[in-house]
């Protein structure tokens, strides 16, 4: 399955947000979306799940999600939005059972989805056992148990210090090597767009625009810290980003 937008545009009340995006999310396929502070990111995320109709444009799914997925749109979010009284299972079971997928097939799913992401030893612990980074884990974990046509991912690692974004980035890397999916995934951190994004799309300020797609080729495992072609893609996207980011900072102050 594809997510098509089409000339799509949104206003809330007199404040135009987006203006005119035209952008395919291609099957087995990260798209990374980056771009100033208060831009229209978050807000197309809500647009790709359909959690929100923009006021312009459409939406399209092109294709049927696979058979077997339970949940075809399924989010990430940067603040875990855990159930704190649940165990690591449980906060899986919770959201299989939700969808009427119980007993063994639920076991069977836990067991897969725990062991790919590096968790099977921390099935009965509670969240507050565990630290952001593996907290985030079990979001993912739960996000993949319900094989998601397209996984909506919100700045999923902004919570986290560097080094334990350092360590999700390669378990992202290592799950979509393993079993490519398909993800749209919202950042405002450059390192994480050139590490994950097969394409990369960048907005103007508000109304965001598409100021430019960047596609990188580099394969995903090949793409390591350091990589002088990535660090020259980031300058580049930064140099787009800086004067936008400027004029957003300065009218958020005048707002
Ligand atoms: N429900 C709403 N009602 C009114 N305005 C909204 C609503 N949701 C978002 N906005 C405004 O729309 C604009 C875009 O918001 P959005 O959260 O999509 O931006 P963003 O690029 O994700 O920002 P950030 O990077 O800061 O998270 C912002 O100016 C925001 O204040």
């Amino acid at each position: 399955m594809e997510l098509r937008l089409e000339g799509v545009s949104h206003r809330y009340g007199d404040v135009e947000v987006i203006r005119d995006i035209n952008l395919s999310i291609p099957k087995g396929r990260i798209v990374c979306i980056v771009g100033p502070s208060g831009c229209g990111k978050s807000t197309l995320l809500r647009f790709l799940g359909g959690l929100e109709r923009p006021t312009g444009g459409q939406v399209t799914q092109v294709g049927s999600p696979p058979e077997d997925s339970i949940n075809p749109l399924t989010y990430v979010f940067q603040d875990f939005a855990l159930l704190p009284w649940r165990t690591v299972e449980g906060n899986i079971s919770f959201i299989l059972a939700d969808h009427g997928v119980r007993g063994a097939r639920a076991e069977a799913i836990i067991s897969d989805v725990l062991a790919r992401t590096k968790l099977s030893d921390f099935r009965k612990a509670l969240p507050k056992q565990l630290s952001g980074g593996m907290k985030q884990r079990v979001a993912i974990a739960r996000a993949l148990a319900v094989n998601p046509a397209v996984l909506l991912m919100d700045e999923p690692l902004s919570a986290l210090d560097s080094q334990t974004r350092e360590l999700l980035m390669d378990d992202l890397v290592t799950l979509w090597t393993r079993q490519p999916f398909t993800a749209v995934y919202v950042t405002h951190n450059l390192a994480e767009a050139v590490r994950l994004g097969h394409r990369i799309v960048v907005l103007s300020r508000r109304p965001g625009q598409i100021r430019e797609v960047v596609e990188i080729d580099t394969p995903l495992e090949s793409r390591t810290l350091g990589d002088p072609a990535l660090d020259r893609m980031q300058k580049h996207l930064w140099t787009l980003m800086r004067a936008e980011a400027e004029a957003a900072d300065m009218e958020l102050v005048n707002d």
